[in-house]
């Protein structure tokens, strides 16, 4: 199964190459399987998960089709060529540079509806299409039958039916590609008198060549899209004379264009489906629609008691009890982290390397630099073998089968009240939990979220307060010992969070975003899926954490030599014992500046040496915790949200984190109270 593992980029790698391979390119709306289609297709793998926005970057692999090798492209999710959020502006820029073989457009059968306005503006902006109607299992247990003939003829573009996840209709898919050759086919949708004069006038305007037809182009640039403005500007287009006929038509609607357009457009849709549904309800699941439906089938019962906050909350509260506290916690940071560090790496493995190390190279300082203290072998393998392997491997996996039943919008929806008081909405729910797993990913999938000021909001406390998950595993282990440590460890950061959140809604520009997400239906996570994502995600974290931590050992080992790893643990040691720890923390700061779970086995080997008291316990998780970001976050943030944005984050979480603690660990102290 994990051999289709071949070639990974997955978890936000972003890959620039270009081949000289025709390219097959999979667009779609969010959550209707493209990802699906293109691990089967392809040499790559893509994350697959049940909610909107799992893609939110391009993904690239190589595939054969009937004896001929092709590029196969994978793209996030998009609702319209006119995209809102970054990552549909990801998709829109693909339609922009590329000229691919054909476009692969996948919509769920069972939603034809809201998803045809995309084919019909893909079949407008006169790209290579074939049209893929997925999901036809759940369209079918829903009574929705679809003539799929006559939508072809209706479109004049291929149409195959699939259910992709049991890997059926694949092969016609395959079939349709190779056979494929581009016919021109006439735009289905005729819109008003004035916009049609307005596109009509503008495509004659329009001198060069784009990736999309003119027609669509011009669409665009009625909208206002603001890549299409760039792109005609490039070219030295009459950008005056367009912006004159775009006020001209503005004027002649009450409306604003997009919506006049999205209108329109709907109601050429409307009709093909009347034409080519011929049984069943048409299923639209929409937030304001899960409330309506009735609730009759076990699953729509399931769904309510999810989304009510009366049952809601006590749900939330058992997937985090058992998936976060038992599993992560107890089981994987206890007893799994207990007999690989301490006993097959501490007792078994390490005493064997170092005594063989030392007999074969007999020269200390080398010694030190792969088996000391700090050692490339002693240390950096240790933790990133013993400590943190189990941590994520186990979080990766409950956050996966999570992920797959669908759990995921409906917490969004139940939480986006509270959300809102802080400047997001439900949809940051996504990001902010994929941050316990890493806060790295989690920044990228910022770019689902509507608005800059919420982007923003939710970087920022991502950075802050959301332990990623080898970090939380650690502290959850070690304040197992007492509830009201963990108690109130875990009231300080949510109070913090929380009072972050709230200020920066008062402090940035902005209006509150509004809360629209789809609601898939709770599936039954597929094991197969579950083991090769969480593998995948592993994958990934380790090449970025080994080698980081393989620099971290090297760079102590040269500060160790030059005597300035003492220097940089004495100055971490003066906010240490500020905070009422011992002077030797520093250097578990120190780690955390590197990565967070770094500085969390830092914690962990204090703990055992007996190094810190109770109370010293709880502020030094609640300040590791809020502490910086580790550097790949930082840097993800820098990419994502600019220089200037990243470090005034950090320049306030820093010293924030430092004067939590102080504040914790003088209310505890001084009421002297007993954990
Ligand atoms: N029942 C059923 N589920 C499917 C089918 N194809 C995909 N899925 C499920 O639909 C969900 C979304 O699949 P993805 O491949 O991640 O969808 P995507 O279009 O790549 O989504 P984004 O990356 O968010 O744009 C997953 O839970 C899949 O298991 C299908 O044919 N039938
Ligand atoms: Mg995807």
């Amino acid at each position: 199964m994990l051999s289709i593992l071949k070639k990974k980029r997955c978890c936000g790698q972003e890959d620039e190459t270009q081949s000289d391979l025709e390219r097959i390119i999979l667009v779609g709306n969010p959550n209707v399987g493209k990802s699906v289609i293109f691990n089967h297709f392809s040499d790559s793998y893509a994350i697959v998960s049940n909610y909107p926005g799992t893609t939110v970057s391009i993904s690239k692999g190589k595939g054969w089709i009937d004896g001929k090798e092709y590029e196969i492209i994978d793209t996030p999710g998009m609702y319209s060529l006119l995209p809102i959020t970054e990552e549909e502006r990801v998709s829109q820029s693909y339609l922009f540079d590329n000229d691919p073989f054909v476009y692969v457009h996948v919509v769920d059968a069972k939603n034809i509806q809201r998803m045809l306005p995309l084919t019909l503006q893909l079949i407008e902006a006169e790209v290579p299409l074939i049209l893929v109607l997925n999901m036809m299992d759940e369209a079918t247990e829903r009574g929705i039958e679809i003539n799929a003939s006559r939508l072809e003829q209706q479109l004049g573009v291929p149409v195959i039916c699939t259910t992709s996840i049991k890997g059926e209709g694949l092969d016609k898919l395959e079939e349709a590609i190779s056979k494929y050759s581009f016919q021109h086919v006439d735009s289905k949708v005729v819109y008003s008198r004035g916009i049609e004069y307005a596109i009509e006038s503008i495509s004659s305007l329009i001198q060069d060549e784009y990736g999309i037809s003119k027609r669509t182009l011009a669409q665009l640039l009625l909208q206002n899209d603001k890549v299409a403005f760039e792109a005609i500007s490039q070219k030295g287009e009459d950008v005056d004379a367009i912006k004159k006929i775009i006020d001209g038509t503005e004027k002649e609607y009450n409306n604003p264009l997009n919506y006049v357009l999205t209108i329109e457009r709907q109601a050429f849709v409307n009709d093909i489906v009347e034409n080519v549904m011929t049984t069943g309800k048409r299923d639209v699941t929409l937030t304001e629609d899960v409330e309506k439906s009735s609730r009759t089938s076990l699953r729509e019962r399931i769904d309510g008691l999810l989304i009510h906050p009366v049952t809601g909350i006590p749900i939330l509260i058992l997937v985090l009890y058992f998936g976060l506290y038992k599993f992560v916690g107890g089981f994987a940071a206890g007893t799994v982290v207990d007999y690989l560090e301490g006993t097959l790496f501490g007792e078994m493995i390490n005493p064997w390397v170092i005594e063989s190390f030392n007999a074969a190279v007999p020269y200390p300082a080398i010694q030190d630099l792969f088996v000391g203290e700090y050692g490339i072998l002693t240390q950096a393998v240790t933790y990133a073998i013993a400590l943190i392997m189990p941590l994520v491997g186990a979080f990766f996996i409950v956050f996966s089968i999570i992920e797959d039943t669908g759990y995921l919008p409906r917490l969004a929806m139940m939480i986006d009240r509270a959300f809102k008081k802080m400047g997001m909405s439900g949809r940051a729910v996504i990001p902010m939990v994929l941050g316990f797993g890493c806060s790295t990913m989690a920044t990228m999938v910022t770019r689902t979220l509507e608005t800059k000021r919420e982007r923003i909001i939710t970087s920022m406390l991502l950075s802050l307060a959301i332990p990623c998950s080898a970090q939380l595993g650690v502290i959850l282990g070690i304040l197992s010992f007492s509830g009201r440590a963990l108690f109130i460890w875990a009231i300080v950061i949510c109070l913090d969070l929380v009072l972050v959140g709230y200020l920066s809604s008062k402090v940035l520009p902005g209006a509150s975003p509004s809360f629209f997400m789809e609601m898939p239906p709770l599936r039954l996570p597929k094991l197969s899926n579950v083991l090769i994502k969480t593998y995948s995600r592993m994958q990934w974290y380790f090449l970025e954490v080994l080698p980081l931590l393989v620099v971290a050992s090297v760079l102590i080992w040269i500060g160790r030599l030059t005597g300035l790893f003492e220097i940089a643990v004495q100055l971490f040691s003066y906010p240490s014992q500020w905070i009422g720890l011992p002077a030797e923390a520093g250097f578990m700061f120190l780690f955390g500046f590197f990565r967070r779970d770094f500085g969390a086995a830092g914690m962990f080997d204090m703990y055992n040496a007996g190094l810190l008291s109770d109370i010293n316990i709880v502020v030094a998780a609640i300040t590791l915790t809020l502490f910086m970001p580790c550097i790949a976050q930082f840097m993800v943030t820098v990419k994502e949200r600019g220089i200037k944005i990243a470090l005034g984050m950090a320049a306030f979480i820093f010293p924030s984190a430092f004067a939590v603690g102080f504040v914790v660990n003088y209310v505890l102290t001084t009421f002297g109270v007993v954990l």
